[in-house]
């Protein structure tokens, strides 16, 4: 689905902001990225949304190598994925409809398939009762929502989220990230830029972690420092830890958060979605 190869990027002729990125996404995975604030997470997302060519190295998307792609190419790619921005970037202007409509309109689908398609994907994110306000009346998480229904209405093979959580409350980001893994579900390819390490812990996914422009060496759900404890022996083809073991009663508390076993909501093991 998705290959880097040694990618960097630099922008003008600044310094490279990403340098020696390899990972390879298979079609049907669900990924994290982390990484502190400048590690180069959205540069990495623009890469994979194509609005940035790589400097050097290569980019397969789709089975397709983009060196080798005219840019004329590159709007059909585009509509295969599906984009989150951490700045929602709805038209204010445009009911909530409109907005999760526009991608299927500029597609020339057909008003009644429209009509369909977005009242089904407005209930299903539980925005039917807010279909004809405007963005500027909804809450932040609300916005998200939009955003994300916007990203997801034509079907998309890839959906690209940047911060989706960032700056809304704990349940509404669990909502978001249920979504997510819903679609997932449905066999669509997931990447998440996210600084939420709570989430990151509680949903087990393979995790990319990005320093300072570099890819970590062994990036899985769960870093031994986070955890308190030493980290399992990774195998090579899946997490260091099986989603489905159940909680160290040995291990360091996670910080300040609540303990899981004392609310049923965050236990991944009681909740089927995570
Ligand atoms: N359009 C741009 N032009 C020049 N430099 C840029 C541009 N966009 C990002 N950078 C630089 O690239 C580096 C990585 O930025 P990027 O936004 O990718 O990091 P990030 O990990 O997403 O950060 P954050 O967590 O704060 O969103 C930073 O040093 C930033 O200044």
């Amino acid at each position: 689905m998705v290959r880097f190869e040694n990618v960097g990027l630099r922008y003008g002729t600044g310094p490279e902001v990403l340098r020696d990125i390899s990972f390879e996404l298979a079609a049907g995975s669900f990924h994290f990225l982390t990484g502190p604030t400048g590690a180069g997470k959205s540069s990495l997302l623009k890469l994979l949304t194509l609005s940035e060519r790589p400097s050097r190295g290569l980019v397969t998307l789709f089975g397709q190598q983009l060196s080798k792609l005219p840019r004329g190419a590159l709007p059909e790619l585009r509509r295969r994925i599906g984009v989150v921005f951490q700045d929602f970037r709805l038209l204010d202007h445009m009911t909530v409809f409109d907005n999760v409509a526009l991608p299927l309109r500029i597609a020339g689908t057909a008003d009644r398939r429209i009509q369909e398609a977005v009242t089904d994907l407005l209930s299903w994110v539980g925005l039917g009762d807010r279909m004809h306000l405007l963005p500027p009346v909804l809450s932040g998480g609300q916005k998200q929502l939009v955003a994300i229904a916007r990203a997801v209405v034509t079907s998309p093979q890839l959906i690209v989220a940047d911060e989706p959580t960032g700056n809304i409350d704990r349940e509404m980001s669990h909502k978001i990230m249920r979504l997510f893994i819903e679609l997932n579900k449905l066999g669509t390819t997931v990447v998440v830029a996210t600084h939420d390490m709570y989430l990151v812990d509680r949903l087990q996914k393979p995790v990319l972690e990005l320093y300072e422009g570099k890819l970590a060496e062994a990036s899985w759900w769960l870093s031994p420092d986070r955890a308190g404890r030493p980290a399992p022996e990774a195998p090579p083809d899946g997490p260091a830890a099986a989603p489905s073991d159940p909680p160290d009663p040995q291990a360091a508390p996670l910080d300040s958060r609540p303990d899981p076993r004392l609310d049923p909501r965050l236990d991944p093991r009681l909740d089927p979605l995570f």
